[in-house]
């Protein structure tokens, strides 16, 4: 599917449009079945999420959200490095979403990264379906950083990991960006889901962004082609400043 990539004026811009495009995905995603399943990166993603949502919550079925992590760091879930803690604390805590709702990594294996990352398997198994039944998950809506490196989710510039394609959740113990121990959605569980949506700003991503969207060079964000799905680029104006790429300039609907 062909990706569409926004420019806005400003990172307080991209999460009011990033509001618009979440709060579409969920009434798609309820108009078919009655639950809405996202999953959400760590980095900066909660905080433009949160800042977008809680301007303007009206229109959103809480009851209905069911929240995944793309990736976790596995360290506490009350521990500074916790993408769990940083949603919780910018968005989860102030919105009314059941909290058997939201799938954490299980605080009882952060020293077990090969059965936390089954575990974390198994709890997707609760919500979409079992392996034997569906091949991968298909996640109403998948919200991504990338790094500076082009990492996203867990998933780092030439890791073995990039290679998955049977597991939907795989661990790694060598995350070149520390913690080191995490756990993370592998590529075809992202690239099956109906939209991924990746949320990239500040002039520090622009030369990664040259090199994956006008240049094409395999970093793990550019690994990121939904099957069936959409793929947005959401991008203030300093991490676009050096594309060529065709940019969709401030979007009045989405
Ligand atoms: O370590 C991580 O980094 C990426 C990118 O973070 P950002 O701060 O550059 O947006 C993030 O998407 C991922 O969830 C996180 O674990």
């Amino acid at each position: 599917m062909p990706r569409t990539v926004y420019e806005f004026p400003s990172a307080d811009a991209v999460a009011t449009g990033l509001r618009d495009l979440v709060l579409r995905a969920q009434d798609e995603a309820l108009s078919k079945h009655d639950r809405f399943t996202v999953a959400l990166s760590g980095g900066s993603l909660p905080n433009t999420l949160a800042k977008g949502l809680l301007a303007k919550p009206e229109g959103f079925r809480w009851d209905r959200w069911h929240v995944f992590y793309a990736d976790e760091r596995c360290v506490p879930l009350d521990h500074p490095e916790s993408n769990h803690r940083l949603a919780q604390t910018e968005l989860l805590s102030k919105v009314p979403i059941p909290s058997s709702q939201v799938y954490t990594l299980n605080p009882a294996l952060v020293e077990k990264p090969a059965e936390a990352a089954e575990d974390y398997q198994k709890q997707l198994m609760t919500v979409f379906a079992t392996k034997s039944t569906v091949r991968f998950p298909v996640f109403d809506l998948i919200l991504l950083g990338m790094g500076p490196d082009g990492h996203t989710c867990s998933l780092f510039p030439n890791h073995a990991l990039l290679e998955e394609s049977e597991q939907w959740v795989g661990y790694l113990t060598d995350s070149p960006k520390p913690p080191p121990t995490r756990i993370t959605l592998t590529l075809p569980v992202v690239n099956h889901a109906h939209m991924v949506v990746f949320v990239t700003t500040g002039a520090n991503k622009k030369d990664t962004l040259v090199q994956i969207l006008d240049r094409k060079e395999p970093l793990p964000a550019a690994q990121v082609n939904p099957i069936h799905g959409q793929l947005y680029w959401f991008l203030d104006e300093p991490a676009a400043s050096g594309l060529q790429t065709t940019l969709v300039d401030k979007p009045a609907v989405l």
